[in-house]
């Protein structure tokens, strides 16, 4: 099963809650990772069983850049926000470039996840016919 790594910034949160929404169905079909409050309201709204790490400030986005570094992710979708300056900003800059350096698709905006979602979607098909 592929995996999907799922991240929000608090003011992306509902944004988050909404993609989801939109896209239970195919997400079913994937291994869901998150950071912990990302990950934890997407479990009490969709039941989806995503796995989650620590929480973005505490560490939680270099888990996921640990997973990306060993090739155990396949895609991430990182609504962030950036119009907030984050304390853990250097955390957020090295997923993203651990991203590039393992060549992951990336999406950081609403429309771009969508996008990658198709694309995932029929790569998935492909795969099962
Ligand atoms: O800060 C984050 C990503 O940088 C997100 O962390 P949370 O999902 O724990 O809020």
């Amino acid at each position: 099963m592929q995996t999907i790594a799922l991240i929000a910034h608090d003011k992306k949160k509902q944004e988050m809650l909404d993609f989801v929404d939109h896209h239970k169905d195919l997400l079913r079909h994937f291994h869901l990772i998150a950071t912990r409050t990302t990950g934890t309201l997407i479990n009490e709204h969709f039941h989806l069983n995503v796995e989650t790490m620590m929480s973005g400030p505490l560490g939680g986005d270099q888990q996921i850049g640990a997973r990306v570094a060993t090739e155990q992710v396949d895609y991430v979708i990182f609504l962030r926000d950036p119009l907030t300056s984050q304390p853990h900003e250097p955390d957020i800059n090295a997923l993203l470039r651990l991203c590039d350096v393992h060549n992951i698709p990336l999406a950081t905006n609403r429309r771009s996840a969508h996008i990658l979602l198709q694309y995932a979607d029929q790569k998935l098909n492909k795969a099962q016919s």
